[in-house]
């Protein structure tokens, strides 16, 4: 799987590069053999400009004669320009287990929708290159280098949308595809797959779907003058006239985006998205500040932790500069051979699932010596034991084009939750350290708690999923938005219940 990290999506770059020197060897060959039949054309050409081009000449007889016997031949019939394909092919055929696969061009699809949904961009300032929500006044995102999309490009992700009934998303690709072709009619693309007409009809029926029969008609008109041979969109046509006739023109309005799974939050979520940074809301907050703390540590001593206080119900902490650049680079390097589609919770069994796209991989303390030291300091600052089994590995976290984790809770909400393997108990804490910057998006938004933090390099956030009490802390509902620009990594460190008991003890009162 290529999409669901970055560092997948930076190989395939690899074998473009390669694919990019098979189609320049070609370009090479194809320019010498034209060059080669130019030269043939050019020389009897000649020939045929002499005015004494008499035949007279017993070699220029035997000439004509063996040209139109032979030479025509081998031209004509010349098997350079097959071999030259045939090379390109096998080229391509030998990288083909490296490219991206069909669930990859669906999930980058389903990745463009999701950003122009939470980020609430305009599919048509997409199509431009631009990154700016509706409303807004400044765009989220400046890309280094202008980018826009294709007519085809917009008509792919439409046809995802299409494909599985979305026909919100597939009209608002489509038209950008529509109209993207109609400015480029009469030029073709060899790397195109869809035309004008494959827009036109798609379209159509995604109006026609979504209760829009005005438009699904003019718009399978607008294809019949372009291809009146169409007997499916001619019957399709003659239909869309009859329904009208019969209901009238009433037209619903705009087609409402489907609901996710996650619908009572969603609105919530993607607000505190758009608006990374802390949201206090009502002013200051007296008890939030930043402190240096050494926690009693002989550890910290010489360097104490920068705490910032984010939040105190739930409590959520933010150390700055918890880890170095160079501890950040190693530990994303030493992940980066073992990183594997992220998966979660689902009943007994873990599996992967839409709402949350990265990959991640565990290491343990024995990995290497950064990872036991990064341990060391993670029990230092919460004071909590961290060795097996009281804590899991470090799972160290690649996010992919549009990567997200949607709402959830890092503690087992069912007893049997995979969680409990462990036979340590619940997820009492949650240390997550951010390893890499981003260019946009990407913030840890609390819903309940009405918060964002945004990707603060180097920096670990901290917060207790359980009450003193062990229950769950219902307001710890977080999610990780999705990444607009940026190669996003994360380190968890999940610290669990057992071990904790005279570190974390219980609250003077059992609701606590
Ligand atoms: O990446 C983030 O900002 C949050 C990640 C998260 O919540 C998780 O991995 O459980
Ligand atoms: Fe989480």
């Amino acid at each position: 799987e290529t999409y669901s990290a970055m560092l997948s999506i930076r190989q395939a770059l690899g074998a473009e590069g390669r694919l990019l020197r098979l189609l320049r060897t070609y370009l090479q060959e194809e320019s010498d053999r034209l060059s080669d039949l130019a030269r043939f054309y050019n020389k009897v050409q000649a020939l045929h400009q002499e005015p004494a081009a008499s035949v007279d000449n017993p070699l220029l007889a035997f000439g004509l004669i063996k040209r139109l016997r032979s030479d025509w031949l081998n031209v004509v019939y010349s098997e350079a320009a097959s071999e030259n394909t045939r090379e390109l092919q096998a080229g391509f055929e030998a990288l083909r287990q490296e490219l991206p696969g069909p669930e990859d061009l669906e999930g980058a699809a389903q990745a463009l929708m999701r950003l122009q949904d939470v980020y609430a961009l305009s599919v048509k300032g997409l199509a431009k290159g631009v990154f700016e929500p509706a409303g807004a006044r400044s765009p989220l995102y400046r890309p280094g280098q202008p980018v826009t999309l294709s007519a085809d490009d917009c008509f792919h992700v439409g046809k995802v949308a299409y494909d599985v009934g979305d026909y919100y998303h597939s009209i608002a690709w489509l038209e950008e595809a529509v109209d993207l072709f109609r400015l480029s009619y009469g030029s073709w693309n060899t790397e195109d797959l869809a035309s004008l007409e494959d827009a036109l009809d798609h379209l159509a029926f995604s109006y026609f779907m979504a209760g829009n029969v005005s438009h699904a008609l003019s718009l399978s008109r607008e294809f019949l003058r372009y291809d009146p041979s169409n007997l499916r969109v001619a019957r399709n046509v003659a239909q869309y006239e009859k329904l009208l006739e019969e209901q009238g023109t009433a037209e619903p309005g705009p087609p409402r985006r489907p609901d996710g799974t996650r619908l009572q939050t969603r609105d919530a979520y993607e607000e505190l998205c758009r608006s990374p940074g802390t949201q206090v809301r009502g002013g200051g907050v007296p008890r939030l500040r930043c402190t240096y703390e050494t926690n009693g540590s002989p550890y910290l001593l010489l360097q104490p932790a920068k705490r910032e206080t984010v939040r105190l119900r739930p409590y959520v902490a933010l150390y700055h500069d918890f880890v170095s650049d160079a501890e950040a680079e190693t530990v994303k390097a030493l992940a980066g051979p073992w990183l594997q589609r992220s998966v979660v919770a689902s009943g007994e069994k873990q599996q992967k699932a839409e709402y949350r796209i990265s990959k991640s991989a565990w290491l343990k303390d024995t990995a290497d010596p950064a990872v036991a030291a990064l341990e060391r300091r993670i029990a230092a600052v919460t004071g909590l034991d961290v060795r097996a089994p009281y804590a899991e590995y470090l799972q160290v976290v690649n996010y992919g084009l549009g990567g997200h984790y949607e709402p959830h809770f890092d503690h087992a909400t069912s007893g049997k939750s995979p969680l409990y393997r462990m036979k340590s108990g619940n997820r009492i804490a949650t240390v997550m350290i951010y390893l890499s910057s981003v260019e946009a998006g990407g913030s840890t938004a609390f819903i309940y708690a009405n918060f964002s933090v945004p990707v603060v390099k180097n920096a670990a956030l901290f917060w207790w999923n359980l009450r003193r009490n062990g229950a769950g802390d219902g307001d710890t509902l977080h999610a990780a938005c999705p990444v607009l620009a940026g190669d996003k990594w994360v380190a968890n460190k999940w610290i669990h219940e057992h071990g904790q008991e005279f570190r974390r003890p219980c609250g003077p009162r059992p609701e606590d």
